[in-house]
């Protein structure tokens, strides 16, 4: 599924028209239908429907589903919410179809009406992504209006009112309860401040060609279809060698724990061999407790490591470090050391990002591929920005980051992102809030150490880690846990489950 912002639809909409030949008009009628069909799943046959007709084409796709609604014998009827002279084009031919129909119009008059609610179900199609700015007078007080009186709120396209962009933190916007998105979810489904007002959101396809998309984005959702095409199986001649051999740096006396999470995380996502490299101390808490690694001393001052023994990567396909390590001047420099000479794929968590902060150049130049993990607060502290800066255009904050830095950003949150050294995008959608705990960090840099290891592209096992992390999650809340105590650990056991869905 991929994700678009405004300008890539319509570009993808001109491309359908112009380089394929496909028809505006059918394209409005395709959508039409096509919501049609979904709205009749979750209204009843006894529910009075009112749809919002505005002035474009999101007003056009409103006709085109009332008179399919009609058609099928509900009792609907279109309030159209601005001058007749406003509706042109497409859109006004699908006007003339549903009045043919036998369809009523009603004009709003510019004051709420009683259509709002006397009707069950109310159908948005009042501006769809050509909105611009915050909504004007009338059709603000209208809004407002129906996100107070309305019963049920069905948005077509969009909710009216919301930017389909990222950077835009002030509008008017229609509280949806549903939303059905036209051939592709906008940007603003996947944001913190702009998604609650989707309610829940499907896409319905319309015809347009993948080619098109292919063509003008490369921004998508990643599903199981994907893990499933791009993980690899697992041979009965193989042998633990062939399913990598990797290192993970971290832990402190304050934080012992955060080491052994990634530690079983990736035993259990699949690594064929794994080292923990810390303190003396950690070694004696975690080795009874996590017996399929095998451990590595390194030199510490006063429990926290430091830079003083020459740690040897020889031999390692992929290192991960950070978890666990605190902030520490000593540990600072162990860090540095290790992400300038390493010459294997790293990935940087926790800690070890803020101790790369001043010397982003060492990722930059690195020639081995570079994994960076931040949450909101440590992305922002990368970047010197606040995380509402950021959450306001975590796509783009995430793409530049990637580019500049030549590295991969998979920026964690309610939903994750993940961006290539390319610029490509990836959703994660899996996950749940239950993972909004301590540990949860650990636990995904573990898979993704195992992943990248295995044989698929370094993007597309950042891809698999994260939706194999969240769907863990998902699977403990769906059967005996919930929000409140699911644990980081529980997110490890459930790794088999999983596992067996997928293959
Ligand atoms: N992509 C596809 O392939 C297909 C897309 N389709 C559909 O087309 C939709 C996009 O249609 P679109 O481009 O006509 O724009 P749309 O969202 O209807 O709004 C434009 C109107 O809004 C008004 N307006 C704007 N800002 C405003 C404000 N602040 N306050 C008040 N008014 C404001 C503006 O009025 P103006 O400012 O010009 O007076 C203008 O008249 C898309 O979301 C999807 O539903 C399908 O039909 C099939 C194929
Ligand atoms: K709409």
């Amino acid at each position: 599924m991929y994700i678009v912002t405004a300008k890539e639809m319509y570009d993808i909409d001109h491309f359908a028209m112009t380089e394929i030949g496909l028809d505006g008009k059918l394209l409005m009628e395709n959508a039409g239908r096509a919501v049609a069909d979904r709205v009749t799943a979750i209204v009843k046959d006894t529910d009075k429907i009112c749809v919002l007709a505005g002035s474009g084409n999101n007003g056009g796709d409103g006709f085109v589903i009332a008179r399919t609604l009609l058609d099928k014998g509900y009792a609907v009827q279109v309030l159209q919410v601005v001058a007749n002279d406003k509706i042109l084009g497409d859109a006004y031919y699908h006007k003339r179809l549903f009045e043919r129909c036998g369809g009523i119009i009603s004009l709003f008059d510019g004051k709420c009406t009683s259509m709002i609610t006397s009707n069950n179900v109310i159908i948005d199609a009042i501006i769809g992504i050509g909105s611009k700015g915050i909504l004007r007078e009338p059709l603000a007080s209208l809004v407002h209006y129906i996100n107070r009186e309305a019963k049920k709120v069905i948005s077509v396209d969009i909710p009216s009112g919301l930017p389909a962009d990222e950077g835009k933190g002030e509008f008017i916007s229609i509280q949806a309860d549903y939303t059905f998105v036209i051939g592709a979810p906008k940007v603003s489904a996947f944001l913190n401040h702009t998604s609650p007002y989707y309610g829940k959101w499907e896409p319905v396809s319309i015809g347009l060609p993948s080619r098109a998309f292919k063509t003008n984005t490369s921004r998508f959702v990643w599903g199981i279809d994907d893990v499933r095409n791009s993980l690899p199986d697992r041979k009965p001649d193989d042998h633990k060698g062939e399913h990598g051999k990797g290192l993970v740096i971290g832990g402190s006396k304050e934080m012992p724990g955060a080491l052994a999470m990634s530690l079983k995380a990736s035993l259990r996502a699949g690594a064929g061999l794994i080292t923990g490299a810390t303190t003396e101390g950690v070694i004696r808490m975690l080795s009874a407790n996590c017996i399929e690694a095998t451990y590595k001393e390194l030199s510490e001052t006063n429990g926290f490591l430091d830079n003083r023994t020459d740690v040897s990567l020889e031999g390692y396909h992929a290192v991960a470090i950070g978890m666990g390590m605190g902030r520490r001047t000593c540990t600072g420099d162990l860090v540095r050391s290790l992400v300038h000479t390493a010459e294997c794929p790293i990935v940087i968590d926790a800690d070890g990002l803020y101790h790369i902060k001043e010397d982003l150049l060492d990722i930059e130049n690195r020639r081995y591929p570079t994994v960076i993990t931040p949450h909101p607060g440590e992305m922002a502290m990368l970047l010197g920005i606040t995380v509402n800066e950021l959450l306001l255009e975590p796509f783009r904050y995430s793409r530049e980051f990637a580019i500049k830095n030549n590295s991969y950003v998979v920026l964690k949150g309610m939903i994750t992102i993940i961006t290539s050294p390319e610029g490509e995008q990836v959703v994660n959608m899996s996950g749940n809030p239950g993972l909004a705990k301590g540990g949860s960090g650990d636990v995904l840099t573990g898979i993704i150490l195992a992943m990248i290891m295995q044989g698929q592209t370094i993007f597309q096992a950042l891809c698999n880690a994260c939706y194999i992390h969240g769907r863990s999650a998902d699977e403990l809340i769906s059967e005996k846990h919930s929000y409140h105590d699911l644990l980081a650990s529980d997110v490890i056991d459930g790794l088999a489950k999983v596992f067996r869905i997928i293959s």
